[in-house]
């Protein structure tokens, strides 16, 4: 087939957001409700607002004496004031009062008593317990942390579309949040085919294991999804399209992910099921990754992945990954993209963009090419940690030259 058939990455890439985008219509991605505890890496359907504040009290930013700013306003270490210390205030005790004319040794987090504005630090007094000599003023509010002061109480503390991690579930778990909506996973079923794939975890002859159903349904719960089930089904028409419908007569999946089968070749069981039922198969100008099949089967996207584990892999990266995480409203659908120098020379391919696998040393900001190029070489592709973009007819890259590289420790 000459070059200029192919349809291109960007294209097809837009083809794919396009179904996914459209799986759930005008009305949008399901949401659903979770608990705090199970909400991590989860991505928000709906803003939260603080049903209280943060903090929730008045309490002290450092150890030391809660005062009247203005009875100890005068104070230097040449002339400090002296004043009796009341009830110690640790971390924890409820709120007190502040007697005029006296201090309370107070504690970082512990409640600011009704009648102080201020805490002077222990390090600028003689850190008495009976009577305390002050020996620097301070202004009132000074170290005193305000109720509300971090988060106002009804203010949207996160937005729709906020990703889930440490900082948000710490924020929210402080304000007392107990549940939260979120959007639904993408159910997504994982299906391989063929007749090679052998049931048996000791493949007989001409057998093998399959390693595309397990990268893809790993890769499809990094990318934030649930990999509902993993089927694998032999290279036999009748049976795929059975197989096939059984499972979306369920109703209870977004995305058909196939690997396999959708080449040139005389068994295609996914191109000569699913072409006649209007799934498109295209070459696209990308290696690995070149055969693709993208459609629709009774409303839900398949997205037809070539066999080879490598290309699976990296179509999944170029086309699903980001379009599924675009459709659930994943604030970051992509892979970073970094500027990286080559530590050897690598040359791309006249016809067609080549993802090559590399590794990145973050560092030094080099990224050196990992294994061949061919769609064959799974066991480079587990020792990688980056992909080289090469554009399309590119020239030879020296060593020392600059190329993107996808980042795939990032999420
Ligand atoms: N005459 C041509 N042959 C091929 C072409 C072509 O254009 N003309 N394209 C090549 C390219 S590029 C790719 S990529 C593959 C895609 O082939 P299929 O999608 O039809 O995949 P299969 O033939 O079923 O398998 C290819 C390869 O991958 C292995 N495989 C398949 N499934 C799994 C699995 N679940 N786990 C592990 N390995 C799997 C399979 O055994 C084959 O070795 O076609 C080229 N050929
Ligand atoms: O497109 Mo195939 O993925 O080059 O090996």
């Amino acid at each position: 087939m000459s070059t200029s058939a192919l349809r291109s990455v960007a294209e097809h890439q837009q083809h794919v957001a396009a179904l996914l985008a459209a799986r759930h219509g005008a009305g949008g991605w399901p949401s659903e409700i979770v608990a705090l505890a199970e909400a991590r890496d989860r991505v928000l359907a709906e803003p939260v607002r603080a049903p209280e504040p943060l903090p929730s009290f008045d309490n002290s930013a450092m150890d030391g004496y809660a005062v009247r700013a203005a009875e100890v306003a005068g104070a230097t270490a040449d002339d400090p004031t002296r004043l009796p210390v009341g009830e110690d205030i640790p971390a924890g005790a409820p709120v007190g009062e502040l007697a005029p004319g006296t201090a309370r040794r107070i504690m970082t987090g512990a409640p600011v008593p009704h009648g102080a504005d201020a805490v002077v630090e222990v390090e600028v007094t003689d850190g008495g317990t009976e009577t305390v000599e002050i020996r620097e003023g301070r202004a009132a509010g000074t170290f005193v942390r305000p109720a509300g002061s971090d988060v106002a109480v009804g203010q949207e503390v996160l937005a729709a579309g906020a990703l889930l991690g440490p900082a948000q579930l710490g924020v929210l778990t402080a304000l007392g949040v107990q549940d939260v909506v979120v959007r639904r996973r993408p159910r997504v079923l994982v299906v391989s085919t063929g007749s090679e794939l052998a049931a048996d975890p000791t493949p007989g002859s001409g057998q093998i294991r399959d390693a595309n159903g397990a990268l893809l349904a790993a890769a499809a719960e990094e990318a934030g999804g649930v990999a509902v089930r993993r089927l694998w089904v032999e290279d036999d028409v009748p049976t795929f399209l059975a197989l096939l419908d059984g499972e979306l007569a369920a109703g209870d999946v977004d995305l058909v992910l196939t690997s396999g089968g959708v080449s040139a070749g005389a068994y295609e069981v996914v191109k000569d099921g699913l072409g006649p039922r209007g799934v498109e198969f295209v070459k696209v100008a990308l290696q690995p990754g070149m055969p693709q099949g993208s459609g629709l089967i009774e409303q839900t996207p398949v997205i037809c992945l070539p066999g080879n584990p490598v290309s699976a892999l990296t179509s999944w990266e170029v086309f699903v990954r980001p379009a599924l995480r675009r459709a659930f409203g994943h604030p970051a659908p992509d892979r970073p993209v970094v500027r990286a120098t080559l530590t050897e020379p690598l040359t791309g391919l006249p016809g067609k963009r080549q993802l090559r696998r590399a590794r990145l040393d973050r560092a030094a900001g080099t990224v050196a090419p990992w294994g061949p190029a061919g769609s064959g070489f799974l066991g480079w592709f587990a020792g990688a940690d980056a992909l080289i973009d090469l554009p399309a007819g590119g020239a030879p890259l020296a060593a020392g030259d600059t190329v993107d590289a996808w980042d795939l420790m990032s999420r």
